[in-house]
């Protein structure tokens, strides 16, 4: 396909005239198959640089190319399910140069973004949201009797999330017109999983649409004559469209089903939407697409291809970013927790669609039977990890900070109240960079420490992350380790206190200011000390260690001597670890101490380079000592 490619981008060049929304409009329809073939290439060439969503992209070129050969933008409402596959909505409304910055700082987002375009009719990012905010628009549209088409895209895996359902239900009992498409790959991040993913495989394989088609009309020449298909379907008995309509779950439940069809045939995608959208109900189209499509490499492995890093289009390697050989945060976990379950076979781990992505994967290989993925459904993964520790397991559940967002009152409820010993794996917690807004764990340890009997512990490096997933597996009760996306520290390794409940870990003790660091900020705290004290200042440097319960015992202590305490986090500040200190300087009149806050702003962070965004907010080492310099100056001005 890519030799195609190339020479398609040589013969001709219609992508170069469509430069806003509805130029697509301009094209006649024996360039459709062309211009798809100069979309992929300008995706694959594009996000071969800066790295990005490629396979899902890939997959929805001709049903994008047939939405906007349909639909009218801005009027026509168009809501993107995660959003990650909305690449070429954007290449066809006018955002073309916006790629060569895809997904840094202040440059094109890689989801829709109302801000960005009025095209972006929602913004989307975390998943199943897509026929919930659709369905408000066309209620939205009906209550002020305003006439435009409303459209979700939805994929496969993310139909396993719960709030679709919550979303479909509500949807059948709609008097007018959505239109809801099942795009369909058969994938998720990794293998699609559960009930619906197999009655979707059946509904795939039950009928090969083509052939359905064929078989349809045979059926139908035998009844009233109508428009169209479609038309001629909904007004045969029950019993045939039983017999014929595979996505009978969906036409139960009040919607109107079309499909199966090929997914990546404009003529059937356009006679299937141009239908749909005239019709008086709810309706799903389900089309049938390929992950990856045009890209052999993201074809044979979607995963892989899911989000990628920049790469190389000939070989598709990854292009190396640093010779260090260290590694992620994400492989410690996976390699820890697989040598925990051999030595205790109670251990159980669950993620909620994202095998790769938690390290998870290696586990399930290991211990198939001891591993759980339950689909995008992390409400539903903390409560069945509850299950599994009341009948007598030890579940470890790995889910990303942003996502874990989805399971607050499961954890409250279900988990905390009763104190059931769970353990969460929480990775990307912190700034994960170019996902932006919808994805930077930034909540967490706010979210967390409302959560009574809720432990909290963040790792100064790789080998506590170790020694604190060892403690944690055998903790009675909630226990949660949050963990950055990246690269581990292998810094302060000679520092390897026994992990004891409660109790942080004081790295340097000396006066006047006092470092109180978790997770990755130790290793800036550790850089703010050196800085300090080459310009004369004594500093103590404390590891807390467990965010909650804080070692209240070590800074009453410190406190005396220390005349300046500063926290540092990579989380909001309300509700983080630096209000509770604050709390504790109050509540015990510590009136004589300077408090300083090194945390994230209460606001949601946009999308970069990860470290250009902790400069950008203050929380890289020179601006922390820059902060400390000028408070000390001022209070020695007082
Ligand atoms: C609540 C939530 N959990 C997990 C994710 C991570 N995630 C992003 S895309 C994706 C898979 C989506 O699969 P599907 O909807 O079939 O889209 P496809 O990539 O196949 O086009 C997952 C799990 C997310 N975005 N939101
Ligand atoms: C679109 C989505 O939500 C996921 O693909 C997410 O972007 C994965 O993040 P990581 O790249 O940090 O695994
Ligand atoms: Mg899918």
């Amino acid at each position: 396909m890519e030799d195609k490619i190339k020479e398609a981008l040589t013969a001709s060049n219609i992508l170069n005239n469509i430069n806003k929304p509805n130029d697509i409009k301009k094209v006649s329809a024996d360039e459709y198959s062309a211009l798809a073939t100069e979309i992929r290439e300008f995706l694959i060439s594009n996000i071969s640089v800066t790295g990005g969503h490629l396979a899902s992209n890939l997959g929805v070129v001709e049903l994008t190319m047939a939405l906007h050969l349909s639909l009218n933008f801005p009027e026509d409402r168009l809501v993107w399910d995660v959003g990650h596959q909305a690449y070429t909505h954007k290449i066809l409304t006018g955002r073309k140069e916006g790629f060569r910055k895809l997904r840094t700082y202040e440059g094109l987002s890689g989801f829709p973004k109302i801000k960005e375009s009025d095209c972006d009719a929602f913004d989307t990012g975390h998943s199943s949201t897509s026929i919930s905010a659709a369905l408000g628009l066309a209620k939205a549209r009906d209550l002020q009797k305003e006439n435009y088409n409303v459209f979700a895209v939805i994929g496969d895996g993310a139909l396993s999330g719960g709030m679709s359902f919550e979303a479909l239900n509500n949807a059948a009992r709609l008097q007018s017109n959505m239109v809801i498409i099942l795009n369909d790959n058969n994938m998720s991040i990794n293998e699609n999983v559960g009930g619906m993913a197999t009655y979707l495989g059946k509904v795939r394989t039950s009928v090969k649409y083509n052939g359905f088609k064929e078989g349809i009309e045979r059926v139908l020449s035998t009844l009233p004559k109508g428009k169209s298909v479609i038309d001629r379907l909904r007004r045969s008995k029950d019993s045939i469209k039983r017999l014929f309509i595979p996505g009978m779950l969906f036409e139960d439940m009040g919607l109107t089903y079309i499909g199966p069809i090929d997914g990546h045939n404009i003529e059937q995608l356009l006679s299937a939407i141009n239908s749909a959208k005239n019709m008086k109900e709810a309706v799903i189209i389900h089309v049938i697409t390929k992950k990856g499509k045009g890209y052999k490499l993201a074809e044979k492995n979607p995963s892989k291809y899911h989000g990628i890093d920049p790469f190389i289009i000939e070989t598709g390697e990854v292009k190396k970013k640093s010779t260090k050989s260290t590694i992620s945060y994400t492989d410690k976990f996976a390699k820890t927790l697989v040598s925990l379950a051999e030595k205790d076979e109670k251990i159980v781990a669950i993620t909620a669609a994202m095998p790769s992505g938690t390290g998870l994967i290696k586990f399930a290989k290991r211990y198939p039977k001891r591993f759980f993925d339950v689909g995008i459904a992390e409400e539903h993964a903390v409560t069945f990890a509850a299950g599994l520790a009341v009948g007598g397991m030890k579940p470890v559940v790995a889910i990303y900070s942003t996502f874990l967002q989805r399971a607050y009152d499961q954890l409250l409820h279900d988990v905390c109240i009763n104190s059931i010993p769970v353990v969460f794996a929480i990775d990307r917690a912190g700034i994960v960079g170019s996902d932006g807004e919808t994805h930077q764990g930034i909540f967490d340890i706010s979210y967390l420490l409302t959560m009574p009997n809720m432990t909290v512990m963040a790792p100064k490096n790789g080998q506590e992350f170790e020694d604190m997933l060892t403690f944690a597996v055998n903790h009675n009760g909630p226990i949660a380790i949050r963990y950055p996306r990246g690269k581990v520290y292998s810094g302060l390794g000679e520092f390897r206190a026994p992990i004891e409940y409660g109790k942080s870990e004081l790295l340097y003790s000396e006066k006047d200011i006092l470092l109180l660091a978790y997770g990755n900020m130790v290793e800036v705290a550790n850089e703010v000390r050196n800085q300090l004290k080459e310009q004369g200042y004594s500093v103590s440097l404390v590891n807390v260690r467990f965010v909650a319960p804080f070692d209240e015992e070590l800074l009453t202590k410190l406190l005396p001597t220390h005349r300046y305490v500063v926290t540092l986090e990579e989380n909001i500040n309300s509700g983080g670890f630096g209000q509770k200190i604050v709390g504790f300087l109050c509540k015990n009149n510590y009136n004589d101490n300077k408090y300083i806050r090194i945390s994230l702003p209460d606001a949601f962070i946009p999308q970069g380079d990860a470290d250009l965004l902790r400069k950008e907010y203050g929380i890289d080492a020179q601006s922390v000592v820059n902060k400390i310099l000028s408070e000390v100056e001022v209070s020695n001005r007082m």
